[in-house]
Parts: C-alpha cells; structure tokens; sequence
C-alpha cells in the first residue's frame, strides 16, 4: 500500500479510543507504578527575591503579604495529597481501567530529569522491576510530555520489547473513554483523546498497530504497516488526518452543546429547581439518585462511572417545600486532572452552574475525603458554580455505614452541630437518608420568596401552581379570592404581583428603597428585619388587606 492512501477510518482504528484492548489482548495488562511527589513547599525563600511580588507595598504590608504567602503555602502543603494517597488512587484508576498492577515504586522529585522526568537511577530500577515480573506497562503519577514519554519508552526497552509508559492522563483518558455514553460525552473524549495524541503520533504508537494487526482486526493494511512502522511522510499524513478530525469534532460539539441548551431551557421552564449532585469520583453520587429516583443510574465501584450528567425529574417524599425537584448527577472529580481534559470536564459541570443548590456527596469512608473534599470546593469555586456564595451547598457526608455502629451517632451530631448544612447518612443502605431529606428541603427553601396575595378565585391554577413549586404557610378563603401567605420561587413572585396585599406592595418598596439608598449589602443585612416587620404588618392587618383587594 502506498504511503498516504490510508483513510481516515484506519488511522484512527489503529489508534483507536482505547490506548489498549483487554478483548484483543485476551488478558489483563500488568501494568508497573511510579508515584511521584514533586517539591513544594520551601520556595519562601524564591519568593523574597521576586521585588515586583511587593512592589509599591510599605514594608508593614509587604511583611503582612509575606506571611500570608507563607500561610497559604503551608494550607496547600497541608492540602495536597500525599504521594501513598496519590499512589493508592493511581493503582484504583488503573484496576478501573481493566490493568493489572503487579509492583509500584516511588520517587520524592526535586529537580525533575527534563529528559525521563524521574531520575536515572530510577528508571534502571523500573527497568530491572518489569524485567523481573514481565510487565510491558509502566504508568508515571504525573503529566509527562511527549519527549519523556518517548525517553523513557526507549529506555525501558522501546517499542521492539512492546514496552508502553503511559501518564496519568492517558489512563484517566482511557477511563472516560470507556465510560462516555451519551454522544456528547464521547465527542469530548474523542477531542480529549485525540488533542493528547497529536504530539505523540510518532513510532510510540506502533506497537498498537502491531497488535491489533496480530489480532486480525486492523486486516492485513495496518499489519504491515505496523511492522514497517509508520514513516515520516506517513506521520505527516497522520497528523493532517488528525488535525482535520479534530477541527470536525470541535464543530460537533459546538452542536451537541447547542442542543444541550435547549434540552436545559426547555428544563427551566418547568420551573423545579435543579439540584446537582457533584463530589469525588466514587463518593456515592450516583448512588444517592438512584436512592432518590430509583432511576437506575449506573452506580458501581469503579471510579468515574459517570461521566455524563444525567437529570431525573424527582418527586422527594415528604417534602412540603418544592415537592418536585430536578436532581442532576455529574461527573467525579479527581486531583491533578489532565489539562486537556480540564475544558471537557468543566463543560460537563455547566449543569452545575446552573444548579439552584448543590449536594456535595464526600465519600466519608476515605482516609482522604478532606482533602478530596476542598479539591472539590475549589473546582466549584474555579467555575464559579457557588455564585459568591449564594448557591446553598448541601454536604452530605456519605458512607456512614462503614463505620461501626458506636460512632455512627457521634459522627451524625458532630456534622449537625459543627458543619453548615452537613449531614452524614449511608445513600447504600438508607441510614440517616431522612434527614438528608430534611436537610435539602431546609436549602430548597432558600430559594423562596415569602409573598402575601389574594388570588382571585377564577385563578385556580396560579394557586395550584403556588402549592406544587413553593409552601403555602396559610390560606384563607375570603371575599375577593383565596388569601395566602406563601413562599414560592421567582417566577411566581412575578405572576403573583398582581394580586398582592397593599401591606405586602408597602414592605416591598420599602426594601427597594433600602436598598437603592444603602446599596445591596445592607438590604441583605435588613432583609431579616424587614422580613419580621413584613409578616408583623400581615399578622395585625390581614383582614384589612384582604378586603381592600378589589
Ligand atoms: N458502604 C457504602 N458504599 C456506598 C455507599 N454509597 C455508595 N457506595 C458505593 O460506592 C461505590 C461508588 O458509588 P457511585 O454512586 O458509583 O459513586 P459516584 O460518586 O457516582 O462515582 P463516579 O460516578 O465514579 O464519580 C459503589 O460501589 C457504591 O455501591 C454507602 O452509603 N455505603
Ligand atoms: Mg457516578
């Protein structure tokens, strides 16, 4: 076959979404770890001769800024995952991914080798290992580039040993690959996958070729190619097929996203609030849907089972505040996410941004769950899915079950007295699932806005309305319509206004003129005493307003 006149369709069946296949190989890959810990705390002293860091500052502010420098520094030492952490969820991703993990190893890097990342003695170490338990991949706890990759593919024994080092990012690629189910997931993947491999393409690749032509799938074409390996012209080639891919992908989801919209929009105007689900890969959020919903989500001990958010329309029992919600779960996060999927995963976690409260689900039995659980509240932040502040998060402390049945209480009070809005529950087995109900009905009811109105009584489906999306805490049937003192969410706010008691119209532009004079903080710091005088004047003038409603 002529260089060049391969098609698109074999290239990337060569390289196809999976960076291995357990079906083509016909068992599972072993596969070696190297953790790594990179260096971090103790650059103070780096810091001191950066001048322009504490230009312009007196030296009282610069000694202030240096210190809270110091402070933040030693909060992220403190923060960040211990490399045994780090190692432990490597070898969980890998065991995800379908591989083997037959020996680890570990290296504290402070100067990384610009050459094999790790340093030299290392890499003979891992030689000396694979040799001894005949294992072919190597998979390093951290994002290497191309040229590493390489250096150290060759140094382990190149591609004639069929030896494979694959980084964090391949495996966590592999992994949501393997996991994409909607078509908007897989575009991303696909995108991710091939955006990763455009600086790779080279004779790395080869041995996937080789296998899958050994296996007889890539036919006779790729079989020999694979033997030959690809040369530089076939390369270019690639890499413009590749390149062109990419670009048609990006097209694609720019579509897929445009109808996610409308799907959303079209979500929206049923006017239930949305509840988003996020935490940790495996925390249990899929898991609490299913409690909630019975959907039949994919739950299951793997991490990132989910990679596409799925919304289930929910009818919460016992729930007086917003009996119906729109629960939506979402993908995992994970520490040192690969940059290239970064962009994939935050359009994943739009649907969070757009969630009226969020459910933070911790996997409480984890030895690492703080830690896991600021790395979640950071990405929220980073996306600004918290909204300053004015998204109620709910935390639920998941996996209560674990612990023995003595602590479980200890554990329950200590998240109701110490922590906001903190509840610890089992979403597997229910224990404790009630009050996790109660909690979010506390937070649903945030979203409302107390009103007092008489509604006319040919309205009949406004008041209806009132009664399926917020709490009517009184109602009274009067003269002129039915009386009510409500909470409800915006949208009936506005469709209520018309009807609203004179009292109730007098209290509200009051506040609006509080807070065009004081500005919006001290509205918020009055809202509650406002609200006291509000619900005073309608506790004295109730029958007054409802007669003089025309
Ligand atoms: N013991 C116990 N296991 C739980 C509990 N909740 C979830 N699990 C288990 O934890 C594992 C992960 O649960 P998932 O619901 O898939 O977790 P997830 O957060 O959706 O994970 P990803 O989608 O991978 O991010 C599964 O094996 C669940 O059965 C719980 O309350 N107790
Ligand atoms: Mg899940």
């Amino acid at each position: 076959m002529a260089l060049g006149d391969r098609e698109l369709e074999d290239v990337l069946m060569e390289r196809s979404l999976r960076f291995y296949d357990p079906k083509l190989t016909g068992e599972r890959e072993k596969a070696y770890l190297v953790g790594l810990e990179a260096r971090g705390y103790g650059m103070s002293q780096r810091d001191k001769q950066r001048p322009e860091t504490y230009a312009g500052l007196t030296d009282e502010e610069r000694e202030e800024a240096g210190a809270a420098a110091a402070r933040q520094r030693r909060q992220d030492w403190e923060d960040r995952f211990t490399l045994e952490e780090s190692l432990s969820e490597l070898s969980e991703l890998a065991g995800t991914a379908g591989l083997e993990v037959v020996g680890s190893t570990y290296q504290r890097v402070v100067e990384p080798n610009p050459r094999t990342y790790i340093g030299t003695g290392k890499v003979k170490e891992v030689r000396r290992a694979m040799r001894a338990l005949d294992c072919k991949t190597v998979i390093i706890d951290h994002e290497l580039s191309p040229g590493q990759q390489r250096s150290l593919e060759a140094e382990f024994g190149g591609e004639e040993e069929g030896i494979k080092v694959l980084d964090r990012t391949a495996l966590i690629l592999d992994i949501f690959a393997q996991h994409a189910r909607t078509r908007e997931g897989q575009v991303q993947v696909e995108l991710a996958l091939h955006l990763y491999r455009l600086p790779r393409l080279t004779k790395l690749w080869t041995h996937l070729e080789r296998q899958s032509g050994a296996a007889g799938s890539g036919g006779g074409k790729s079989g020999g190619v694979g033997l030959r390996g690809p040369g530089e012209r076939q390369l270019e080639v690639d890499r413009r097929l590749l390149k062109a891919k990419i670009t048609d992908l990006q097209r694609l989801l720019k579509d897929v996203r445009r109808h996610r919209t409308i799907h959303r929009r079209r979500r929206e105007s049923l006017g239930l609030p949305i509840v988003a689900l996020v935490g940790y890969t495996n925390a249990g959020k899929s898991t609490v849907l299913n409690y909630l919903t019975s959907a039949g989500v994919l739950a299951e001990d793997m991490l990132f089972a989910t990679l596409d958010p799925t919304t289930r329309r929910v009818k919460l029992p016992g729930l007086k505040v917003h009996p119906e919600i729109m629960l939506t779960d979402t993908v995992g996060f994970i520490q040192k996410l690969p940059t290239n999927l970064v962009a994939a995963f935050r359009a994943t976690l739009e649907e969070v941004s757009e969630a009226d409260v969020i459910v933070h689900v911790c996997d409480f039995s984890n030895p690492a769950w703080q830690k896991q659980s600021k790395a979640v509240m950071q990405v929220l932040r980073d996306l600004d899915a918290l909204d300053g502040g004015r998204v109620p998060v709910v935390t639920l402390w998941n996996k209560l079950d674990i612990l023995p049945q003595s602590e479980r209480e200890d554990v329950q009070l200590m998240a109701a007295t110490e922590h906001d809005m903190t509840v610890a529950a089992s979403a597997r087995s229910g224990i404790g699932m009630d009050d996790f109900i109660a909690m979010l009905e506390v937070a649903l009811g945030t979203l409302l806005e107390p009103v007092e109105a008489v509604v006319p009584y040919s309205k009949g489906d406004l008041l209806s309305r009132v009664h399926e999306l917020g709490a009517c805490d009184f109602e009274e049937y009067c003269e002129g319509g039915c009386f009510i003192k409500a909470r409800v969410p915006d949208e009936l706010v506005n469709r209520l206004e018309p009807y609203f008691t004179d009292d109730f119209k007098k209290a509200q532009t009051r506040a609006a003129a509080l807070r065009l004079r004081k500005g919006d903080a001290a509205a918020a710091a009055l809202a509650t005493e406002l609200d006291e005088a509000q619900w005073a004047a309608i506790a004295k003038g109730r029958h007054n307003a409802v007669h003089q409603q025309p």
